[in-house]
């Protein structure tokens, strides 16, 4: 996972924003580098109004002067560029690995068009291999971690449901103060119906898959980036 890499995807997502665009900014490592090179961008005079999908990154975008908004401000985005921990058949994602998906799927579903840079140990054939995050409500945590063992099972999860901490030990907190727990597939093969299975626990605030939002991958390699479109 070469940071020279993430920035080739980074440097090919950057060429379909056009001045005056509004843009979701997505959050991670492969991000950064797009907030990078937008932030040289602006300071030779590009024009265009950010939503960070992340405290993180809107605070990376603010250093570089990227002018930025809100989804009350305004209601729709031309496009967002974000990483992705696992890309799939059809472009489906995993996302969440660094706790921004809620609102990393906000603003991607506020897009027009949805395009994620990654390096290429992202694809896989299926998704599942990496963890799904679960974002869930503080209270009733642990009706909801029932809940979700339950369709665990449904599903043929092949490892444990755990609860996310942080590097100090205590439990992570996402920047809408929920908690996460990430959830061991192995591998997902019926994704809408987990989406839809997740959903329904009323503890669960969003889930980190991503079903028909992204519209292309720059997928960059030693060989060079490759693009893959829905
Ligand atoms: O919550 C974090 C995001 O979904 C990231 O976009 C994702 O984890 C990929 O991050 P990275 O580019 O650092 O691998």
């Amino acid at each position: 996972m070469s940071e020279i890499e993430k920035r080739q995807a980074a440097a090919c997502a950057l060429e379909e924003v056009r001045s005056g665009m509004r843009i979701g900014l997505g959050t991670g490592s492969t991000a950064r580098h797009f907030v990078d090179l937008l932030g040289e961008r602006v300071a030779n005079g590009f024009e265009c109004l950010c939503v960070p999908t992340s405290e993180t990154t809107a605070d990376q975008a603010a250093a570089l002067n990227i002018p930025l908004t809100d989804l009350e401000t305004i209601d729709r985005l031309d496009i967002t560029i974000d990483g992705a921990d696992e890309i799939g058949p059809g472009l489906s994602l995993i996302k969440g690995g660094g706790g921004a998906l809620l609102r990393e799927k906000i603003v991607a579903a506020a897009s027009d068009r949805m395009v994620v840079i990654a390096d290429s140990s992202k694809v896989v054939e299926a998704l599942g291999r990496f963890p799904l995050p679960v974002e869930v409500n503080r209270f009733g945590l642990g009706a909801t971690r029932r809940s979700l063992e339950l369709v665990l099972v449904e599903h043929q999860a092949q490892g444990a449901l755990n609860l996310r901490l942080n590097s100090a030990g205590n439990p992570f907190v996402t920047d809408g103060g929920h908690l996460i727990l990430d959830a061991l597939f192995g591998r997902i093969s019926a994704p809408e119906a987990l989406s839809q299975a997740l959903l329904n626990i009323p503890g669960v605030v969003q889930h980190g898959l991503f079903l028909g939002l992204c519209k292309r991958a720059y997928v960059a390699s030693p060989d060079g980036v490759r693009t893959l479109n829905d």
